[in-house]
């Protein structure tokens, strides 16, 4: 089996590093690679030493959000629920870690890539790398429930006015509206960096409760409530027209 994801688990820094390991696609998000992480989800719950969870992406991108030949335009809207779902249930297991978890946005995100870096306490992105919530363009929302954690990332105007826009932004602009806490220039994810330091500094200890303090600081059961309702919207839209044109164009369009 191909390690879609890779986990590194550096035991001085009680640090466990997850890459999405497919760069020759941009690291999009196949049914396998949820798979995996499901399971590498799930023990991290159950650890007891690790005190920071970092995610990035293998190669120029962090994400391309799902991957279009397994999330593809002709699945009914059963079976959109159905896939849709499980990646939910990951982001909702992301969110809900008992320790720190950080998005290194190591380059580009589109799509379910900025759901799953919504899922994280934090995101630090590449200076030079550009990101965007585009399903909008696609014929479809947000389906695995990122765009209910979007709201609880930035402000809610600005939130609102992204899912809509769909564009595309630089990494100072994600900086400027709060989505990401910083930018770097770095190629290489270091546990000395001076962004991931003040982490790694702190005890195994502290940060659980500061984790079960953010946690408790929101309505879980409303916030699960939200991100089900988003799968159910995003599901009836899978099977719209204009969605299925919009795969169809991009397939196409990588074809020339
Ligand atoms: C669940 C909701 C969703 O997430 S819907 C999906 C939203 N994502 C997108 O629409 C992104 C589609 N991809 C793109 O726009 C571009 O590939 C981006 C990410 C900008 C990268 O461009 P660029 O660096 O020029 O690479 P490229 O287009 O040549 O792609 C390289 C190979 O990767 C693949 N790839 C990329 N994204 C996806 C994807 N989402 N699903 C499936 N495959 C993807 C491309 O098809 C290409 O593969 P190949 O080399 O032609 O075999």
């Amino acid at each position: 089996m191909n390690n879609l994801v890779k986990v590194e688990n550096s035991k001085i820094e009680q640090t466990t590093i997850l890459t999405l390991n497919r760069p020759e696609k941009r690291n999009a998000i196949s049914i396998e690679l949820i798979n995996q992480l499901k399971v590498i989800i799930e023990k991290l719950h159950q650890d007891d030493e690790t005190k920071l969870v970092i995610i990035t992406g293998e190669g120029s991108a962090f994400c391309a959000g799902g991957d279009l030949n397994d999330f593809h335009g002709e699945i009914d809207q059963e079976k959109a629920h159905e896939l849709l779902s499980q990646m939910q249930e990951v982001l909702w297991q992301i969110t809900t870690l008992p320790m720190p978890t950080i998005a290194w946005m190591n380059g580009l995100a589109r799509g379910g890539g900025m759901e799953l870096a919504s899922a994280c306490d934090f995101r630090y992105v590449h200076e030079s790398g550009n990101y965007g919530f585009t399903q909008g363009k696609l014929g479809i929302s947000t389906g695995w429930g990122g765009g209910t954690l979007l709201y609880e990332r930035i402000h809610s105007q600005e939130a609102y006015y992204w899912l809509v826009s769909a564009d595309i932004r630089s990494a100072q602009v994600l900086k400027s509206i709060g989505f990401a806490q910083a930018t770097f220039s770095t190629h290489q994810l270091e546990l000395e960096h001076d962004l991931i330091k003040p982490f790694i500094s702190r005890s195994l200890t502290q940060l659980k409760h500061w984790k079960s303090q953010w946690l408790q600081n929101q309505d879980l059961q409303k916030l699960k409530t939200k991100m089900d309702a988003e799968v159910e919207a995003c599901s009836h839209m899978w099977v719209s027209d204009e969605h299925k044109e919009a795969v169809s164009n991009f397939f196409k369009r990588n074809k020339k």
